[in-house]
C-alpha cells in the first residue's frame, strides 16, 4: 500500500530531456501586447513593430565639408594648372536652405551639414580654394578638378523612405535610439514587460534583514532572481517567502496565476516531506508539463501551466535555481517579449582547468570565460554542487558537459551557454 503511494507521488517521475522540457514551456510563452513608451525609457525594451523610414536619411543633399558649392563641370580648367574663378553668390549656414540657384560660373560658401544649393553638384574644400574681392563682388579660386559628387552625401544616402530600418522583436539599443531620435519618433512600440512574481517555500528562511536563527538560513534566492528576471526585461514581482505549508501556497499560486504572466517558485520540489511546490504541482496532473528533467544541478525542476499561464517551480538550491533560471525561465521571459531568439547564446571555448565530475545527466557547470591572446577560454568554478551559493557570482556561463563525456582536460573544447 505505502509502495504504491509512493510509486505514483514524489518518486514516480518521468525525466525530459532539456530541449524537450523547453519545448513544452516555450509553448506558453507567447509575445504580450503593445504599449508606447517614451523614446528615453524604451532602451532595452523589445520592438513591437517594424520601423520603417518617414522620409529620407538624410532629408537632404549634405555638404560634408566647409567648402564651396561648385558645378564640378566648372572646375575642369583646373588641370591645366589656371586657377578657375568662380562667383560667390551667398553663403550658407548650416540649417538654412539657399534661395540661390549655382549656375555655372558661380558658387556658394557653404558649411558642413548645410544643404547643397540648387544647382551645384559638389563641394570644394575650403583649403584647396583661394578668394578675392572685386567691386564688392567675391571670387572664390580653385586649382584642383572636382568631380562630380564630391563632398556631396545624396539626400536618401544612408536610408531611402519607405525602408525597413528596424525589425519588431530587436531590442533597442544606443544605436536604434539615434535611428529613432533622427526620424523624428518619441514613442515607441515596445511589447510590455512580462509581470513575473516570485515566491520562496521555506520554514528555514529569513529575511535579508534578519538576525541569524540556528538552523536557519537568509532567502539569498529571492533577491538573486529578482535581478535576473529584471535583467531579463521582466518585472519583478516579490510575494515574500511563506513556511512549508501546502494550504499557504496553494493560495499564493492562485493569487499570483490571477495576477501575473509568469509565477516562479523557488524550493520545495524534490522528495523531502516539506516539499510541497511538487505536492501543489501534482494536484493538477493534466497542468504538469515536467516534474524531472535530465540535468544537474536542477533535476527536479518543475513546471505546470494553469488558465494558459505558466509557473516554474525551481529547485532551492541555489546552484540549481540560478541554473534553472536561465534554462527555462529566461527564454520563457524574452519570448514573451518578442524575442526572436529567446535561448541565451552558445558557443565553444577552450577549457582553461580539468574538470573531472561525471554525472548520469548533461551538466551545467559555472564557469567564466576570458579571452587569452584571443582565444576564449573557460575556467569552471572551483566548487559548483547545486548547494553551493558562493561561485555563482564568479560565472557569466554555463559549461554543458554531456553524460557521455568522461570528464574533460584542459586544452579541450567545450560547449558553454552565455549568461546575459
Ligand atoms: N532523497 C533525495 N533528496 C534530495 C534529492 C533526491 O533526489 N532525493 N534531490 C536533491 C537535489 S538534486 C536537490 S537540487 C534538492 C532540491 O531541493 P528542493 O528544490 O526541494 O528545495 P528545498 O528542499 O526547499 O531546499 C533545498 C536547499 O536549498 C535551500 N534553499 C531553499 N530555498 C532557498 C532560498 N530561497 N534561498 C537560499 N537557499 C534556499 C534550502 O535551505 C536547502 O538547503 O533536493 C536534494 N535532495
Ligand atoms: O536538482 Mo539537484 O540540483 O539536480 O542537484
Ligand atoms: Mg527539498
Amino acid at each position: 500500500m505505502m509502495e504504491e503511494t509512493t510509486k505514483s507521488g514524489k518518486f514516480g517521475r518521468k525525466v525530459v530531456q532539456v530541449h524537450e522540457a523547453q519545448q513544452k514551456l516555450m509553448a506558453y510563452a507567447s509575445p504580450l501586447e503593445m504599449e508606447n513608451v517614451p523614446i528615453r525609457q524604451s532602451a532595452g525594451r523589445r520592438l513591437a513593430e517594424d520601423i520603417t523610414a518617414p522620409h529620407p536619411f538624410p532629408a537632404f543633399n549634405r555638404s560634408g565639408m566647409d567648402g564651396y558649392a561648385v558645378i564640378a563641370a566648372d572646375t575642369g580648367a583646373a588641370r591645366d594648372e589656371e586657377t578657375v574663378w568662380l562667383r560667390v553668390v551667398d553663403e550658407i549656414p548650416c540649417g538654412f536652405v539657399s534661395e540661390a540657384k549655382i549656375t555655372p560660373g558661380t558658387a556658394a560658401r557653404i558649411m558642413t551639414g548645410a544643404q547643397v544649393p540648387e544647382g551645384a553638384d559638389a563641394v570644394v574644400m575650403l583649403e584647396a580654394t583661394m578668394t578675392r574681392e572685386e567691386d564688392g563682388v567675391s571670387w572664390v579660386g580653385v586649382r584642383t578638378v572636382i568631380q562630380a559628387g564630391r563632398n556631396v552625401t545624396p539626400r536618401g544616402f544612408e536610408i531611402r523612405s519607405g525602408d525597413k530600418v528596424l525589425e519588431a522583436g530587436r531590442q533597442i539599443t544606443a544605436g536604434d535610439i539615434a535611428v529613432l531620435a533622427a526620424f523624428g519618433i518619441a514613442e515607441i512600440p515596445v511589447i510590455r514587460r512580462p509581470k513575473a512574481a516570485i515566491f520562496a517555500t521555506g520554514s528555514e528562511l529569513l529575511g535579508v534583514g534578519d538576525p541569524l536563527q540556528p538552523g536557519k538560513i537568509r532567502d539569498s534566492n529571492s533577491p538573486m532572481l529578482e535581478v535576473l528576471i529584471r535583467e531579463a526585461g521582466g518585472e519583478p514581482v516579490m510575494l515574500g517567502a511563506i513556511a512549508d505549508d501546502l494550504e499557504l501556497a496553494r493560495t499564493k499560486v492562485e493569487m499570483a496565476l490571477e495576477a501575473y504572466d509568469l509565477v516562479i517558485t523557488i524550493g520545495g520540489v524534490s522528495v523531502g516531506d516539506y516539499d510541497i511546490m511538487g505536492d501543489l504541482i501534482r494536484e493538477d496532473p493534466d497542468g504538469m508539463l515536467f516534474n524531472k528533467v535530465a540535468m544537474r544541478p536542477g533535476s527536479v525542476t518543475t513546471a505546470a501551466v494553469r488558465g494558459g499561464t505558466p509557473i516554474i517551480a525551481l529547485s532551492g538550491n541555489p546552484g540549481a535555481c540560478f541554473v534553472g533560471f536561465h534554462l527555462f525561465a529566461y527564454p520563457v521571459l524574452a519570448a514573451m517579449q518578442g524575442a526572436p531568439s529567446p535561448f541565451l547564446p552558445e558557443g565553444v571555448a577552450v577549457l582553461a582547468k580539468d574538470y573531472q565530475k561525471v554525472n548520469n545527466f548533461t551538466r551545467f557547470v559555472r564557469a567564466r570565460l576570458e579571452l587569452q591572446d584571443g582565444v576564449m577560454h573557460a575556467y569552471p568554478a572551483s566548487i559548483d554542487e547545486s548547494s553551493v551559493m558562493v561561485t555563482i557570482k564568479d560565472s557569466d556561463c554555463l559549461l554543458v558537459v554531456s553524460p557521455d563525456e568522461r570528464g574533460l582536460i584542459a586544452g579541450s573544447k567545450v560547449r558553454f551557454i552565455k549568461l546575459p
